[in-house]
């Protein structure tokens, strides 16, 4: 079990992508700048992706000056190709994160290419990303399961992950899209990632459609990867998965790891006041337990703490 987790916080970037209504810039950087002021070190902020396949984003110039001068937070943006890149750069981004998958079906959904295709555009990135000093996480989607193909096999996690990480991906994000995934089946997905890139550049990104979250969390942190990403309020879906929930929320993964005792210098609080702001103007209850039984989800009058 690592002393430290690092929590890379989503919610601006896959939550907020797949609310049906566009939320206001102005909103999205005060929520940003609340997730900041919690003393996380990374949040995600936009997506330099097409506005056509995803306009919820489309602000990601605009949000990136607003929050130009906040200090003590990484901000990375997501790039699916070289023009998404050279428009980060030029908003002055210094993290980016390229976005593949492990099954092709889903490849083709999300970003309109094979695999091989995205591993090639992603290998441009990386050579651009080395010369301006731009570090890239490297995203996998569907690492057990997919919503068009079903079960996804170890060795295509294992396969896709070693390509990201010698292309020069610093930290390999392993997403269970759709949250299928259990202990059963993440463990032999891990095992085969492991051996093909190091346990320090890994990171797990848990979705909680069945409540399985943070036991998955908790299996990855006893083997040893010490990176989760999550989401305030639980915020996200995935559009090509009916009934897909959201990223496990992040006030759930502090309270997690406050009782093991793992240290991860974030002020739960302020991450709870950051939630709250959010279903609030979202006009919805929080989908983080903790923020519920705190009473901080919006649709509680009476506070208990
Ligand atoms: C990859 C493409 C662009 C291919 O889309 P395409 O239609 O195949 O691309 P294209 O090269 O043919 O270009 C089509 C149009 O998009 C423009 N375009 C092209 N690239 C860009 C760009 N970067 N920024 C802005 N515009 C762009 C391009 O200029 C052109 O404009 P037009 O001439 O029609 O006016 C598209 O499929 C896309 O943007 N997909 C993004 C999908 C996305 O953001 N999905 C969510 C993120 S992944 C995720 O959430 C999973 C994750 C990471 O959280 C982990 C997990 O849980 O699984």
């Amino acid at each position: 079990m690592p002393e430290f987790v690092k929590i890379v916080e989503v919610g601006p970037r896959d939550g907020l992508q797949n609310e049906k209504k566009i939320v206001p810039t102005h909103i999205k950087v005060e929520l940003i700048r609340k997730l900041c002021a919690s003393g996380l070190q990374v949040v995600e902020a936009t997506s330099f992706v097409s506005p056509k396949w995803v306009p919820q984003l489309s602000d990601a110039k605009e949000v990136l000056h607003a929050i130009k001068s906040l200090q003590g937070s990484k901000f990375p943006v997501l790039t699916p190709n070289v023009k998404g890149f050279q428009a980060a750069l030029d908003a002055g981004a210094r993290d980016v994160a390229v976005f593949a998958a492990a099954s092709e079906s889903f490849s083709k959904a999300n970003i309109n290419c094979t695999i091989s295709e995205s591993l090639e555009r992603y290998k441009q990135v990386c050579d651009l990303a080395k010369q301006h000093g731009i570090s890239v996480r490297g995203y996998i989607s569907c690492v057990v399961g997919c919503p068009i193909e079903g079960p996804v096999p170890p060795h295509k996690v294992g396969y896709v992950a070693g390509e990201l990480y010698r292309m020069g991906c610093n930290e390999i994000s392993l997403g269970d899209t759709i949250g299928v995934g259990t202990p059963g089946t993440l463990v032999p997905m891990l095992e085969a990632v492991m051996s093909v890139v190091p346990v320090e550049n890994l990171a797990v990104h848990m979705h909680d459609t069945y409540g399985q979250a943070l036991s998955n969390i908790l299996v990855a942190l006893q083997m040893g990867v010490s990176t989760v990403d999550s989401s305030v309020s639980g915020l996200g879906g995935c559009p090509y998965a009916k009934g897909a929930s959201g990223n496990v929320a992040t006030e759930d993964v502090i309270y997690l790891l406050n009782g093991l005792g793992v240290s991860t210098n974030v002020d739960l609080s302020l991450v709870l006041a950051a939630g709250e702001f959010i279903s609030q103007h979202l006009g919805r209850q929080s989908g983080s337990k903790t923020a519920v039984a705190l009473g901080k989800s919006s649709r509680c009058e009476h506070s208990k703490i």
